[in-house]
């Protein structure tokens, strides 16, 4: 049997966020988000689920504190609900939504866990909605309040912070394609959100420093690897595209100060110009500590002028699936994190989600999950294959501990190592709880 032997500091963790998680979303005086508004409004949530109790873990935190213990990890990324703290969005703070964090966190810290802290993931509060949401400029600078206000108080306890969860997913997923809250199909309007989320981030970034919160401080955005079908140029300039909106369109300004030109060009060939003031790409290239890689799968894409605003399409090559329908290809983490490697340099980099939808049952008082434990273990080969050629890579952190809210799909997929039993909220640890359990005590992976 061979072993592939991480490095002594690599981090391992466990991913949630949360709205997926807490529930008692109209419990100690939490406003109403985005979330709460689209899952409750008919045929936006398959099966009409909503978050209302989601795993109950506003409660039931310690219960989960107690299974990362056992699991034996360093770090637990979790996301705040700035609706618990804001429950307008700005001006009054909820001290019960500041109160919950502070006892969340400090068990954390007691059981030698460290927190890194989402201030981001997508429950933007119902009440800046209102006043258009991330394409109002207004919004940034509420976000900005958000963070400080989140900095100050958890200062020297929280020491990795994370701004926005994939951005890609708060403009063109849930503005231009419209899956997600709060659902509009605008590419326009998708384009100005991705840009105020850069600003939010960027503006956020320079409070940090301006406060000197100690720790350090990055962004998660969610990637994906498209491998051409053919060597034509028409279907490698498509592949392009398919990453250049979710990858290069929120790193490049970050790391240059500029958007990628052709990605520019193609939406404003989409009648979806690029309106930038100015000031505003100096605010986003603001230094970050790290950045976050969110992956889950990969394609092969050919172009198509009817595949789309982008004119590509995947084409199945018969890799398997899960079961959410997504291709699994390893393969394609090596290439999206060399490429960025290649493309950005030596930042650190934290896997801050990756992880597979497989709803296997609990059978006989434990869930069977091998095909997620195969995931897993080809997965983080890759990643170990990345650290050899020279990625800076400093942990990974799988999605999810728990089976939680999919988003647009409900209860019905489940991503956890913990199975929930959502009628009462029985957790169950899977196979792949104590594969992980094992490969993190080692902190090396047979293979
Ligand atoms: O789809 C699985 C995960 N992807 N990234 C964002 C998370 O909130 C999702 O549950």
């Amino acid at each position: 049997m061979a072993y592939i032997q991480f490095p002594e500091d690599f981090k391992w963790g466990v991913a949630t966020a949360a709205y997926q998680i807490e529930g008692a979303v109209r419990q100690g005086g939490r406003g109403p988000s985005i979330w709460d508004t689209f899952s409750h409004t008919p045929g936006k949530v398959l099966n009409g689920d909503n978050g209302d109790v989601a795993c109950d873990s506003y409660h039931r935190y310690e219960e989960d504190i107690a299974l990362m213990k056992e699991l034996g990890v360093n770090v637990y990324r979790f996301s705040v609900s700035w609706p618990r703290i804001f429950p307008e969005g700005t001006g009054k703070v909820n001290k019960e939504g500041l109160a919950f964090y502070h006892r969340m966190v400090d068990k954390l810290l007691e059981n030698g866990i460290e927190p890194m802290c989402t201030l981001y993931h997508w429950d933007l509060p119902q009440v800046l909605q209102d006043k258009g949401g991330w394409d109002n400029r207004e919004t940034v600078e509420a976000f900005v309040a958000y963070s400080e206000l989140i900095f100050k108080e958890f200062s020297g306890k929280i020491k990795s912070w994370l701004t926005i969860n994939e951005p890609w997913c708060v403009s063109f997923l849930s503005n231009f394609i419209g899956a997600h809250a709060p659902g509009n199909q605008d590419l326009a309007l998708a384009v100005n959100i991705s840009h105020h989320l850069l600003l939010a981030h960027g503006k956020a970034v320079a409070r940090f420093r301006d406060l000197d919160i100690p720790g350090k401080i990055g962004f998660a955005p969610n990637v994906t690897w498209l491998e051409p079908y053919s060597r034509d140029q028409e279907d490698v300039e498509a592949c392009r595209r398919g990453m250049g909106w979710m990858v290069d369109w929120f790193l490049d300004p970050i790391f240059t100060g500029t958007y990628p030109a052709f990605m520019v060009d193609w939406f404003a060939a989409n009648q979806a110009p690029l309106q930038i003031k100015d000031g505003d790409m100096e605010w986003i290239k603001q230094p970050v500590d790290f950045i976050g890689i969110n992956y889950y799968e990969s394609n092969v894409g050919r172009h198509n002028p009817q595949g789309g605003m982008l004119e590509v399409e995947s084409v199945d090559m018969g890799y398997k699936k899960t079961d959410i329908g997504w291709f699994i290809n390893a393969e394609g983490f090596y290439n999206v994190l060399t490429f960025i490697a290649d493309k950005y340099g030596e930042i650190p980099i934290y896997i801050t989600e990756n992880g597979i939808c497989i709803n296997d049952g609990v059978e006989d008082g434990t869930v069977n999950d091998q095909r997620r434990i195969d995931y897993l273990k080809g997965h983080i080969a890759a990643v170990a294959r990345s650290l050899k050629s020279g990625v800076n890579i400093k942990g990974y952190i799988t999605w999810s501990l728990l089976d939680n809210f999919e988003w647009a799909e409900g209860y019905s997929k489940r991503f956890g190592i913990v199975h929930v039993n959502y009628r009462t909220l029985e957790r169950t640890k899977k196979e792949s709880f104590f594969w992980y359990q094992k490969v993190i005590g080692n902190s090396w992976l047979e293979v």
